[in-house]
């Protein structure tokens, strides 16, 4: 099971690295890590779980986050509308984008981040995301503000990008340009 000592943190070179794809079919290994991730994610939103392991509740996580140099992420989380998104990806990548942008009024966080960093991110509101699930389907998802800000703050880790390199170093609560508020 995957618990906060398995999280690597900020400073850690591994965040800043570009992940190799992962070679399909997975191994068994791959899989397997994958699988931990997406565990991970809903054993942090199980408040019982949660206490009892002194887990950080999260949406996403991606593979460098627990020091593997692989193209691959989870997600579960579900949106405003109740649609939910529970997702092992592997080699996620975004093939076309919105020029519209969005952000989260709150800011965002980050499990390899154990401090706050205030201010906008701006993001694609739309993003379409091709890659192969856990079951060996290859899937396309078209997603849109909180769904896509969580899919491209993942697939920033997998690009060595955090997601504070986006945030205004003049006016961090600088209005975006062209952007609308995803919550
Ligand atoms: C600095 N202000 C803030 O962080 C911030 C502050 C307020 C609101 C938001 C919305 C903020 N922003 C933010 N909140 C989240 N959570 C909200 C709480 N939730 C959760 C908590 C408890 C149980 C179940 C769950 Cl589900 C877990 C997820 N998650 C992310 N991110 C950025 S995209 C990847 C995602 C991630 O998983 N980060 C660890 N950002």
């Amino acid at each position: 099971m995957i618990t906060m000592e398995d999280i690597i943190r900020e400073g850690h070179p591994a965040l800043r690295k570009v992940t190799e794809d992962v070679e399909l079919p997975p191994s068994e290994k791959d899989q397997q890590t994958l699988e931990e991730m997406l565990q991970y994610l809903k054993n942090s939103q199980d408040e019982v779980v949660c206490d009892r392991y002194g887990l950080r509740p999260g949406v996403g996580l991606a593979a460098p986050q627990i020091n593997v140099n692989k193209r691959m992420l989870a997600v579960h989380f579900v949106d405003l509308k109740d649609k939910l998104y529970s997702y092992g990806l592997f080699n996620p990548r975004i093939v076309s984008h919105s020029v519209e942008r969005t952000y989260l009024s709150t800011g965002e966080g980050c499990l390899s981040v154990d401090r706050e960093v205030p201010g906008y991110v701006p993001r694609y509101r739309r993003i379409t995301v091709k890659a192969t699930d856990l079951e060996g389907n290859e899937v396309k998802l078209r997603l849109k503000d909180y769904a896509a800000i969580v899919f491209q703050h993942e697939i920033d880790h997998l690009n060595g990008v955090m997601f504070y390199d986006h945030i205004n170093p003049e006016d961090p609560f600088k209005e975006p340009e062209n952007a609308t508020p995803a919550d």
